[in-house]
């Protein structure tokens, strides 16, 4: 598989909606406990297993979430040049051992037309909705971008995210504060003196 199809195959992955059973959920953390040795029925945990399943209707909200809707508010806005949001706080649960990451996107585009410039916190709304499933986070990034190129036709797209991964710190390896940076560039983005303007804006902090 070339890299462009394992891209496709990463997003299409992730597709599936989420409808959380939480009886079976429930039954599941209940389960868990008392495989690490726990007593479900002690009074602390008596209702933990339904506080985790009910959890997991926010974690997993954004299998629901629609980008079309989160980018059809649009402006007639004259701007062909980057637009950037930077610093948007991003939390997210690795696909491979069900912990959280934790850190920052830095989404921008550049319009390809007046009237396909959308809301600022719209961009971020999609940070969060891509946020709230089982991840990894090049995937995250990707489907970021590719919303963006997708539904606003931008002519360019930068998605940076670094991220602390709770699976590499607080277990596993044990690396607290390694962060992961991935990035994705679409479009007019991908010229070398526009990125490199792009990253300057995104790193100076
Ligand atoms: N590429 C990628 N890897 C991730 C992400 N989140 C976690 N991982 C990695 O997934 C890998 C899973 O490796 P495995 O060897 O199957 O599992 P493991 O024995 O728990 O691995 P260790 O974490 O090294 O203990 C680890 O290297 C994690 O660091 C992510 O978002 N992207
Ligand atoms: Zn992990």
């Amino acid at each position: 598989m070339g890299p462009a199809a394992a891209v496709e195959s990463a997003v299409d992955a992730a597709e599936p909606l989420m409808a959380v059973d939480l009886a079976r959920a429930s039954a599941a953390v209940r389960e868990l406990l008392a495989a690490i040795g726990e007593d479900p029925d002690r009074e602390g945990l008596r209702d933990t297993p339904s506080r985790v399943a009910k959890a997991w209707l926010e974690l997993g909200a954004g299998y629901d979430a629609d980008v079309e809707e989160i980018l059809g508010t649009t402006f007639d806005i004259d701007h062909e040049e980057l637009v950037l949001v930077k610093d948007i706080e991003l939390v997210s649960m690795c696909e491979h051992h069900m912990l959280p990451f934790t850190g920052v996107a830095h989404v921008g585009y550049i319009p390809s037309a007046v009237g396909r410039v959308t809301g600022l916190s719209k961009l971020a709304r999609l940070v969060e909705m891509y946020g709230r499933r089982l991840q990894v986070q090049e995937r995250l990034t990707t489907q970021i971008a590719e919303a963006v190129v997708g539904q606003l036709q931008a002519r360019g797209v930068i998605v940076v995210i670094e991220a602390e991964h709770t699976c590499m710190t607080m277990r596993g390896v044990r690396k607290p504060g390694s962060r992961t940076v991935t990035s994705a560039v679409r479009g007019l983005l991908r010229d070398p003196a526009t990125r490199a303007e792009a990253m300057s804006l995104i790193l100076g902090r």
